[in-house]
């Protein structure tokens, strides 16, 4: 399957993406809604410890979907590791999922409630497979931390992301973006929930062990607007597509447990 046939919109959007990748109709997809008093505490879940004091973040991009920052992952310089997970993952990118003015743009809810974005970021296991790419087709191969973004006061570190959108307002548009933490991003507790999951995405493997925060973090309607303003399509083409509503709606939990640390 060469390049992207998928998006979010009434023909190509997620009520359609099985037509292409079937494993949309599957048993183990994501998001999810998470129903609080239907998950199951965990006792012998350990702390999730994110460690990206060595993080090398690259660039920036508008891959069509998302606005995505990649980061250096040819060695375990960042890195999450602890509470369900066997081994260290490797930070590999983040990115986010958001809605249009006045709507929730999360993709995970919590008792059928969304966010108004949520930050997705990506890790993989490098101890078992030698490649993102392997790793996104194995089912322990990716670990992905997802953080809910409420609205409110500004976020003190986000305009360092928004500062750098009108540089990648187009499909296609990369720009350095060096020295960048996402620890910064981090809310302050990090009791989470974690669940067996799959990109949400095409191709929509399912490979994914979901870290859920339950902490939200706050941005400002002003810094979520930036987001908006990026489009879906390249600055050569003539519909211009505004990029928002990016986000897959919840999917059956098909018997799965949604398991919460402290
Ligand atoms: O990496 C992605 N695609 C490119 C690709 C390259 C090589 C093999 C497979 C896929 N997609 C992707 C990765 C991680 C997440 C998502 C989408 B998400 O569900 O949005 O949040 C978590
Ligand atoms: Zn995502």
């Amino acid at each position: 399957m060469t390049g992207c046939n998928w998006g979010y919109g009434k023909e190509d959007g997620p009520s359609v993406w099985h037509k292409n990748y079937p494993i949309a109709l599957g048993k183990r997809q994501s998001p999810v809604d998470i129903i609080p008093d239907e998950t199951v505490r965990d006792f012998s879940l350990g702390p999730i410890v994110p460690d990206y004091d060595r993080c090398t973040s690259v660039n920036i991009s508008n891959n069509g979907h998302s606005v995505v920052v990649e980061f250096v992952d040819c060695d375990d310089r960042s890195v999450i590791r602890g509470g369900p997970l066997d081994n260290p993952y490797r930070l590999k990118q983040f990115h986010f999922h958001w809605g249009g003015k006045g709507h929730d743009g999360s993709e995970h809810t919590v008792g059928g409630v969304g966010y108004t974005s949520e930050l997705h970021l990506v890790h993989w296991n490098a101890i078992k497979y030698r490649s993102f790419r392997e790793a996104s087709k194995s089912s322990d191969g990716l670990a992905v931390l997802g953080i809910f973004l409420e609205t409110g006061d500004d976020h003190r570190w986000l305009h360092v992301i928004t500062d750098a959108l009108y540089m990648v307002k187009y499909k296609g548009s990369v720009t350095d973006f060096k020295d960048f933490n996402p620890r910064c991003l981090l809310p302050s507790s990090l009791h989470y929930w974690t669940y067996l999951g799959s990109l949400t995405t095409p191709p929509l493997y399912e490979s994914v062990t979901w870290i859920l925060l339950k902490e939200p973090i706050t941005v400002s309607e002003r810094q979520l607007a930036m987001f908006r303003m990026l489009q879906f399509n390249a600055e050569e083409e003539d519909e211009r597509m505004r990029m928002e509503n990016n986000f897959r709606p919840p999917q059956p939990l098909e018997g799965r447990t949604v398991l919460s640390s402290n």
